[in-house]
């Protein structure tokens, strides 16, 4: 299958720190790409370098075959809707409308009204006087109505209550699957991104820490609980992403594509959301140094 996104050795600075380094990824098309991280960990630097509005420090990346910076038809196949809904509060949702068909060659008018009138959104309303779910489902609808490849999504739902959320999730799954177009949506809420995503990608500290079609990456990492073990004697093949110790009882995740035989191990499966903290968690020297730095 053809990438949608491929990164190779990807990196942006601003001024002398780097927001994303060393971020090798190929995604491939037909893909609803969960982008995930704490604050700060360069997931926004990412999208911004995949929409073509930043420009690479190092390395290089490729959206639907071609790098997307300055390339005018690579970017009107790619949809971007930023962080924060950005939609303009002074104009009205039929003006958003007009704007978009002016801006995108590919418009699809009837696509965009039709969406509209399913959401009951009032055409002369001002874009500002909408609730923060209609604002995120007409930002939405901008993004589809371009017709895109590539839907690029910044923390859609991040200002919206669990059923706007759920309502626009749905909404984004319907036209996705109707459009047969790639999505790559950054989200905090993992439950949310379980619900829509196969794909995965952890950002930590401007580092990509793992990325994988979400079946694999489940099927891949196991949580080991049993008597307190050094995890430096475990096999060689099974790869800790982060370990727990109390003073009997060691709770290791591990990454391996062997079968896990020793007795001793309680082996349990995780979800996503486990699997996501796991990559977060801090490694135990950080801990134990912060720890010592605190007393
Ligand atoms: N325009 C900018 N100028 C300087 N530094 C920036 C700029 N934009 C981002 N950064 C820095 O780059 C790093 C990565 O930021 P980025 O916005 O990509 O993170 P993020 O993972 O999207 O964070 P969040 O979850 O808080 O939205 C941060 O340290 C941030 O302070």
């Amino acid at each position: 299958m053809t990438a949608v996104l491929q990164a190779q050795d990807l990196g942006k600075k601003y001024g002398r720190r780097w927001a994303l380094r060393e971020c090798t990824i190929d995604i491939p098309a037909g893909h609803v790409v969960g982008l995930v991280g704490p604050n700060g960990a360069g997931k926004t630097t990412l999208l911004k370098l995949a929409g073509g509005h930043l420009t690479p420090t190092s390395g290089g990346i490729t959206v639907l075959g071609g790098p997307p910076e300055g390339d005018r038809a690579r970017l009107a196949e790619i949809g971007f809707v930023a962080q924060d809904t950005p939609v303009y509060p002074g104009l009205s949702v039929a003006d958003h409308l007009r704007l978009g068909a002016r801006l995108n060659p590919g418009w699809d008018a009837a696509l965009a009204g039709e969406r509209v009138g399913r959401l009951g959104l009032d055409l002369s309303a001002r874009a500002g006087r909408l609730s923060g779910g209609q604002r995120a489902q007409l930002a939405l609808t901008l993004g589809l109505a371009k017709r895109p490849k590539l839907l690029i999504l910044d923390e859609p739902v991040a200002s919206l209550d669990p059923l706007a959320r759920r309502e626009f999730l749905q909404g984004l799954m319907e036209a996705v699957a109707e459009q047969e177009c790639s999505v790559v949506l950054s989200s905090h809420l993992v439950s949310d991104l379980e619900r829509v995503c196969d794909y995965l990608i952890v950002l930590v500290d401007s580092h990509v820490k793992v990325a994988g079609e979400v079946d694999g990456l489940l099927d891949a990492h196991h949580r080991l609980t049993g008597p307190r073990r050094d995890p430096d004697r475990l096999p060689a093949d099974q790869h800790v992403i982060s370990m727990r110790h109390t003073d009997r009882q060691s709770t290791i995740v591990v990454r391996t594509d062997a079968p896990i035989h020793d007795p001793a191990w309680t082996v349990s499966r995780l979800s996503l959301e486990d699997l996501v903290l796991a990559y977060m968690d801090k490694p135990a020297a950080v801990r134990r140094a912060a720890l010592e730095a605190r007393r």
